[in-house]
């Protein structure tokens, strides 16, 4: 048996192992929440020419303000540049036109009273030269860099590749996944319980916990401890799938045959245990064809735990994604820790009287204690230590 290792280190591991799920091509409106993989580029300067940001009037600036400026044509969005003729004219703008040739100030209607052809500034109104004009390229210059590969696309992103050409966008494939889980004991969600019986819940877990963040290509299914047949479903899922994610069978009962049906399968291992708690039998793997292999340990907290931890940020980087930054969290209660292994501890977190982000121990009872993580939001990831973590210890946050 092998030495558990540190979580650093399986970290390492993994990102070392990781095959890259290579790049494809989508229309834009299939690219919110995927990780962008091309640079994108200003295609024009940002605003492409001086855009008028008030409904109002356009003028040439004076020191002393014209007594009235007669009304010489009118400037909506859209329209094709217009001049304006003399000093003492005005032309009537909308917000998002171009600024008329010849202008270098905008008055808002507010300002201005009609007085039959012409406009009269209301009382005392003094304008500002080059006041509320979103002056050309001063946003940013034509052929600026806007967005980097590995950024996950959002709602400002989206709105950039929209505004600047991209209809079809280069994103990390979703690869195809497989989620098996293991067990003799375990039935469908829709069978009958039989005694010693329980139902599987860890793929459906696991599943949503990778769909959350685009990851839809995913089947799952069960196999029973039979060696034979895991070396079967193996066979067949690694010949189709980039990813499996098994769970149970890899701790030290006599029916736990999947790292030894794995490595039959030609899965070479990289690592089988790992020095936390709940997850320490977390074994991990690479296929003769480069696929990622993770087999989680079965008890429901330590399955969801290791997927969190482990798979899913996993999964993300072989997308391309540039690693977020950690969600640092602050506690509010102190809470036991191991002093050999790494914790992994539920919390409830929260926004304090001060509007500070807490987290709140909701200790599981035990790595089969799942009843307990709904209305949790996630785990805090606590070093080994002597004695509890303390309150205001802060720790790094891993969301469900
Ligand atoms: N002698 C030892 N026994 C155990 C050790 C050990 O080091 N020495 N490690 C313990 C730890 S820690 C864990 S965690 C478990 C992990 O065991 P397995 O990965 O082999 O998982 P199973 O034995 O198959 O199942 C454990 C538990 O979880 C339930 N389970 C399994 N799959 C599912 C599922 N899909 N949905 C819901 N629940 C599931 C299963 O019924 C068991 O109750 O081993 C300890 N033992
Ligand atoms: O490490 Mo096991 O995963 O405690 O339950």
């Amino acid at each position: 048996m092998t030495e558990p290792i540190g979580v650093a280190e399986a970290d390492t591991l993994i990102a070392r192992h990781m095959p890259p799920f290579g790049i494809e091509r989508v229309g834009l409106d299939q690219a919110a929440g995927r990780i962008l993989r091309q640079t994108v580029l200003a295609e024009h300067d940002h605003p492409p020419f001086d855009r008028v940001m008030m409904d109002g009037i356009a003028v040439r600036w004076r020191e002393t303000p014209a007594r009235a400026y007669a009304t010489a044509g009118v400037q909506l969005a859209g329209m094709a540049r217009q001049t304006l003729a003399g000093e003492d004219a005005c032309i009537e703008v909308t917000t998002g036109a171009m600024l008329p040739a010849g202008c270098d100030c905008v008055i808002p209607v507010e300002q201005v009273e009609r007085e039959g052809e012409a406009y009269r500034l209301v009382n005392g109104y003094q304008p500002a030269r080059g006041q509320f004009i979103h002056v050309r390229g001063s946003d940013c210059p034509a052929g600026a860099t806007l967005l980097a590969s590995g950024m996950l696309i959002g709602a400002p992103e989206m709105a950039l590749l929209a505004a600047n050409g991209v209809a079809t966008v280069a994103v990390g494939a979703i690869p195809s996944i497989a989620i098996v889980s293991t067990g003799d004991e375990l039935v469908a969600v829709d069978e009958p319980l039989g005694e010693g019986q329980i139902r599987r819940s860890n793929d459906v877990a696991m599943a949503a916990s990778l769909r959350r963040h685009g990851f839809d290509r995913v089947v799952r299914e069960h196999v029973v401890d039979d060696e034979a047949r895991i070396g079967d479903t193996l066979a067949r899922l690694l010949a189709t799938h980039e990813v499996l994610i098994l769970s149970g069978g890899v701790s030290m009962g006599q029916r736990d045959h999947v790292p030894a049906a794995l490595e039959a399968q030609g899965v070479r291992r990289v690592f089988h245990r790992i020095a936390q708690k709940p997850g320490k039998p977390m074994w991990f793997g690479v296929g003769s064809q480069g696929q990622a292999v993770f087999a989680v340990p079965g008890n429901p907290v330590s399955a969801l735990v290791c997927a969190i931890r482990y798979v899913r940020p996993a999964l993300l980087a072989a997308l391309g994604m540039t690693p977020a930054p950690a969600e640092m969290v602050c506690l509010d209660a102190a809470v036991d820790t191991h002093s050999m292994l790494t914790s992994f501890v539920p919390v409830h977190v929260h926004t304090d009287a001060q509007g500070m982000l807490r987290a709140h121990p909701v200790p599981a009872r035990t790595s089969g204690d799942f009843a307990s993580l709904p209305r949790t939001h996630g785990v805090v990831q606590l070093a080994p230590g002597l004695g509890p973590a303390l309150a205001g210890t802060v720790a790094k946050l891993y969301r469900w």
